[in-house]
């Protein structure tokens, strides 16, 4: 008997993955068409009326609220996929300590295929120790400065997401020299999600040892700057990964 359901099982996952396939090639063909024909790639009435006919077609169906949550993920790896073909920028993610840079730049260049370049990890693989240890070794100062070189070197590359340390945007040299190829994004928080969040972690050398109303300041401090620095905002309290990758999507596809 199981086995048979299994087979059942089998069956159907070779057709959705056919199908997928074909789903997820077309949407990379209409996204060539539209760049050749200069036609607007972004066009949520469309979405609309294929999750109202989606809607109307599970009515009275068990799972309708499932499917409906796995056609999102659909549309999101569709657009990502799009993306590539559309968007001559590389996003730039910046924000304070805490607010998801690597996690989320992580999982968006998975999507979309876009290279995945986290300024911190490279200066920490190539200097061979940690940025708590550039920092107690060699002082602030120094570490800025290997900050600065690698984004003035990893802004060069094409279709990248660049998730950056949250003091980037110290130095204005560093946002001229993102912005050359890239859009910023800030990823916005409440201080309370960040303070929660990095106190976790314990791994930030700015942070060891601060109250909530030290890194309260600091925030306040610095939000003038991301906000210059920013071609788009998104704020990210409590809004899982899958969620903020789509409202980047959904602002850099407009
Ligand atoms: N959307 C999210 N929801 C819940 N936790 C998150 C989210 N984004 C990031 N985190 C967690 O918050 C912490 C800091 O994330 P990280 O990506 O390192 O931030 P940043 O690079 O901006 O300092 C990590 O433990 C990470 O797993
Ligand atoms: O805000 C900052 O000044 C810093 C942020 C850190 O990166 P994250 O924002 O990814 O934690 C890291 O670059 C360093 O500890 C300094
Ligand atoms: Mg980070």
């Amino acid at each position: 008997m199981l086995d048979v359901l299994r087979s059942e099982i089998d069956e159907c996952d070779a057709i959705i993955i056919e199908a997928l396939l074909r789903r997820l090639m077309t949407a990379s063909r209409i996204a060539a068409y539209k760049k050749e024909q200069n036609l607007a790639l972004y066009q949520p009435e469309r979405e609309a009326a294929i999750l109202n006919r989606i809607e109307k077609s599970l009515e009275n169906t068990p799972y309708a609220k499932h499917i409906q949550e796995l056609y999102r993920c659909i549309f999101r790896l569709s657009r990502c996929i799009q993306m590539k073909h559309v968007f001559p920028h590389n996003i730039v993610l910046v924000g304070f300590m805490g607010s998801g840079k690597t996690t989320v730049g992580q999982y968006l260049a998975d999507m979309s295929g876009y290279a995945y370049y986290d300024i911190d990890t490279i200066i920490e693989e190539e200097a061979g120790y940690s940025i708590s240890e550039m920092f107690s070794r060699h002082g602030e100062a120094f570490f800025r400065s290997v900050e600065r070189k690698t984004i003035e070197r990893v802004s060069n590359n094409d279709q990248a997401v660049i998730s950056c340390g949250g003091g980037c945007i110290l130095d204005q040299r560093n946002v001229v020299c993102l912005k050359q190829k890239g859009k910023v994004v800030w990823l916005m928080a409440e201080p309370e999600t960040l303070y929660e969040r990095i106190k976790l972690q314990g791994t930030r050398p700015l942070i060891i040892n601060r109250t909530f109303a030290e890194i309260e300041d600091m925030i306040k401090k610095r939000q003038p700057l991301y906000s210059v620095a920013a071609d788009y905002r998104i704020s990210i309290d409590r809004k899982p990964v899958s969620d903020i990758v789509d409202a980047i999507l959904d602002l850099v596809m407009r």
